[in-house]
């Protein structure tokens, strides 16, 4: 006989969602004292789980399908249509494919130098400046890596719009009124450039380096030999870009994690593989994707649950990061978890869970590790700086949540190689 699913009683708790933000699924575990529980969000009865087995579940393509379950709000300003997050089963494995033939070695390095020389750059023009945000600062630098590294041109004077076009993406899809409208308007400048450049090369107006995000998907032919449609292939360059700039935002959690914890600096130094653990950590401490959503494929029952076909199932990222029952005291920063950490691709999961080449897990986690540890890296031996009186709280009910002086730094010095 089926269990009835612990239940949040209330017509619509879409409301509560966005005003608690972060917490609205560990709340409500708390509440229920249960990983899974029913709710009522966009009008509808949906599900939301959270924990390593809730993972494992949530991502058997068997049981879940990604297309028509994120909130048009969401496909609008951060996915784009027809992008490879709604995608499913054979449709989704051969664009994933697509995505991940950009991870090469080759392709990495290329990135990891361009990246390196960015920092390079921005630090000259840092140390002449009396003050910056860093966040501000780190888009922009990370927009010019992105663009060279897809290998779009990208002129100076259009750094900033592109950089605030791209950042709209993922600082407004939670967003309520003009904010999140902004970030859509926005979305269709970026789309209408990038579309351009894809044409251009369709029609041999210009070319890009062969082995360039550019030239693959602007000449990516599926098995028909079709080329994929202009709007799509755009999506899935954006899909390169945007989250390219928005680690932005992990790079503000470490300069926070550095100033929270100043003792961490000297391990830094000291020990060579610190870094790594540190880096993981900031990324299962602080937070950025709250969920994932997907809707169940047919009717199923697990643990005496039962599932109905189309329900929005979301799985709580930030929840399942902070589990007490997968990490010893998960609201301590302890970088030295991680020394033998032993997890599974279910247990953590802040860009998701699975496999990446199989699963919706994030195609660029590797890269998104290794971009960190550069920045890590300038943060701790290669500038000094001073840190102003500043508020540099973390809301836990903004998505995405930016500490709010968005880190300012004085007084910025390079420190000579010894
Ligand atoms: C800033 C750090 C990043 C975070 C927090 C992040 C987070 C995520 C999350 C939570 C997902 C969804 C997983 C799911 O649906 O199950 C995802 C998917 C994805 N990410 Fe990332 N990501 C980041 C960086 C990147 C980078 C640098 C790239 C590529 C340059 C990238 C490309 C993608 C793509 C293409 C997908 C869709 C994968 C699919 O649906 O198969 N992400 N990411």
């Amino acid at each position: 006989m089926d269990n009835q699913m612990p239940r949040e009683e209330g017509l619509d708790h879409s409301l509560s969602l966005l005003k608690e933000g972060y917490r609205f699924i560990v709340n409500r575990r708390e509440q229920l004292k249960s990983d899974i529980f029913e709710t009522r969000l966009l009008g509808k009865k949906a599900i939301c789980m959270v924990g390593s087995e809730a993972a494992e579940l949530f991502y058997d393509e068997d049981k879940f399908q990604r297309s028509d379950a994120a909130p048009n709000r969401i496909v609008q300003t951060l996915f784009g249509k027809n992008s490879v997050q709604t995608l499913d089963g054979e449709e989704h494995r051969t664009r994933k494919e697509l995505l991940m033939s950009v991870m090469t070695t080759e392709q990495i390095n290329k990135l990891l130098d361009i990246t390196e020389l960015q920092w390079e750059k921005s630090l000259d023009k840092w140390v002449k400046m009396d003050k910056i945000e860093l966040y501000e600062e780190v888009k922009e630098l990370l927009c010019k890596v992105a663009f060279k590294w897809i290998g779009a041109p990208l002129h100076e004077e259009e750094v900033k719009t592109m950089t605030k076009e791209l950042a709209a993406m993922f600082e407004s899809p939670a967003a309520i009124g003009p904010a999140h409208w902004m970030g859509r308007t926005l979305r269709n400048v970026i789309e209408k450039t990038i579309q351009q450049h894809i044409q251009d090369t369709r029609e041999g107006k210009v070319s890009f380096p062969k082995d360039s995000v550019m030239h693959k998907f602007s000449l990516y032919k599926d098995k028909n030999g079709e080329l994929l449609d202009v709007e799509t292939a755009t999506v899935e360059v954006i899909n390169m870009l945007r989250p390219i700039v928005a680690i932005s935002i992990y790079i503000n959690f470490t300069v926070l994690a550095l100033l929270q914890y100043p003792d961490q600096k000297q391990k830094l130094k000291m020990y060579r593989d610190y870094a790594k653990m540190f880096v993981q950590e900031v990324r299962r401490f602080y937070p950025f994707f709250p969920f994932v959503a997907a809707k169940v494929k047919k009717d199923f029952v697990w643990n005496g649950y039962h599932f109905k076909e189309g329900t929005l199932t979301l799985l709580d990222l930030y929840g399942t990061n902070h589990d007490p029952k997968i990490w010893d005291n998960p609201d301590e920063f302890n970088p030295e978890r991680f020394a033998h950490w032993e997890g599974t691709p279910f247990s953590f999961i802040p860009q998701g869970g699975g496999d990446y080449y199989l699963g919706h897990r994030c195609a660029g986690e590797g890269i998104t590790i290794k971009l960190m540890k550069i920045g890590l890296d300038y943060l701790v031996n290669k500038m000094e700086y001073e840190v102003p009186e500043q508020d540099l709280n973390l809301e836990l009910d903004d998505i995405p949540s930016i500490p709010k002086s968005k880190i300012i730094l004085k007084n910025i010095r390079r420190v000579s190689a010894q």
